[in-house]
């Protein structure tokens, strides 16, 4: 059963009643007037093999209050791209899809890439950034809702509560970020949530005490899910990091430009499961070992934007700090697990504690070496006042590819 606790800076809506999902699209259909409502879709085409989207996308055809969703396509070839038309086109939704690697779009980033504007990497961050380009060009949007393409556990009730507070005129939440429990098949998910990102940030209060930004980042009870909303003016002032620290650095952006009073978390789902990638100790470029050591640099570079010092020595600290508390909280993990007859395998959960550790160390070391290195992509509205007709050159260049 939910509890009603706040817990954190930020506001919580719970799921304290199960309300009927009719209930709360009839509301929603209601708001579309004065808020119309976006949905953006980040997609790699390997996924529209997966059970995954074609799950997703049958259900979100039956949500009625969207005015737009907006897909943004990765790595996709010519006749994959026209698969993908077919795909989506079941949609009865007013969409578009953002074809990436298409020659048009190709051409928008070889001119940013001209103006030194461009996403440097290829990944979800990039694919996100263009979509949210394409809503502010489109103009068919007052909140924007994201979720991602591999919820194997989806259902169209997540996406109505997850863009509900950004979309009741009542509310003046400019963002809010999903949350929802990570139990699957017996045991508990969310490796990189739990076991790096909370310790972690506890042993950076210990290390720094009670700072602003840890206690706010301490807040989100998921603060990895992929799935938030926000009102559309969000979208020209916030930089999207293009790598794994996606999910941080958005959060940090949230704080850096809003009053937390703006901010809220919602529960969008009582299971939630996706695709799971492998912990890949011995390849420090892939899966969560990749995803650790970016969400790592992410926090480092926020703190130090805020004045805090770091030396090998601090990070020495923060490592070892981490290193106990995140032990510790195997053993909570642990009997929580026991106590609900779920399964935790402590060998597997200390492996991952100790590439974490090792990751920690790595982030910092790349950290004061590449002291001025950002992996943020320049806000919309910098990429206007640089290319002032941008937003009209990818609205034409998406209606063309989309209309051929
Ligand atoms: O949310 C997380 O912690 C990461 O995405 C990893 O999740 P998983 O352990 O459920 O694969």
């Amino acid at each position: 059963m939910a509890d009603f606790y706040q817990n954190g800076i930020i506001t919580t809506l719970h799921n304290l009643t199960d309300r009927p999902l009719e209930d709360l699209e009839k509301e929603l259909i209601s708001y579309s007037r004065s808020r119309p409502m976006s949905l953006v879709l980040p997609s790699l085409y390997s996924e529209l093999q997966g059970p995954a989207l074609s799950n997703i996308i049958e259900d979100v055809a039956k949500v009625p209050y969207l005015n737009e969703i907006v897909i943004g396509l990765d790595r996709a070839d010519e006749a994959e791209y026209a698969h993908a038309k077919e795909f989506f086109g079941t949609l009865p939704q007013h969409h578009r899809i953002l074809w990436n690697d298409g020659p048009r779009l190709r051409k928008i980033d070889a001119l940013l890439q001209e103006e030194g504007l461009a996403p440097k990497e290829m990944g979800k961050g990039r694919n996100v950034w263009y979509c949210y380009g394409y809503v502010l060009a489109s103009g068919r949007a007052q909140s924007v809702a994201l979720h991602d393409c591999d919820i194997v556990t989806y259902d169209r009730s997540m996406l109505a509560r997850l863009i509900y507070p950004v979309a009741n005129p009542g509310f003046n939440y400019e963002f809010a970020k999903g949350y929802y429990s990570r139990i699957a098949d017996g045991k508990l998910n969310g490796r990189v949530s739990r076991l790096l990102v909370t310790p972690l940030i506890r042993a950076l209060k210990k290390v720094y005490g009670s700072l602003d930004f840890l206690e706010y980042l301490d807040s989100f009870r998921y603060p990895l899910s992929g799935e938030f909303s926000m009102r559309v003016d969000v979208l020209n002032d916030i930089r999207i990091p293009s790598d794994w620290g996606l999910e941080i650095g958005v959060l940090s952006e949230m704080k850096r430009n809003y009053s937390t009073n703006r901010i809220c978390q919602v529960d969008i789902a009582d299971v939630y499961d996706h695709k799971h990638q492998p912990l890949s100790e011995e390849d420090a470029n892939r899966g969560l070992s990749k995803m650790s050591t970016d969400i790592c640099k992410a926090i480092f570079r926020k703190l130090a934007t805020q004045g805090e010092v770091f030396t090998t020595e601090t990070f020495r600290s923060i490592k070892a700090t981490y290193f106990r508390i995140a032990l510790d909280f195997i053993e909570t993990y642990y009997n929580d697990a026991r106590m609900n007859g779920l399964t935790l395998d402590r060998h597997a959960e200390e492996r991952a504690v100790e590439l974490f550790a090792e990751n920690i160390m790595n982030a910092g070391e790349h950290f004061l070496q590449n002291p001025m290195e950002t992996p943020f992509i320049p806000s919309w509205n910098r990429v206007i006042s640089a290319v002032p007709d941008i937003l009209d050159r990818l609205y034409e260049a998406v209606e063309e590819d989309n209309a051929c």
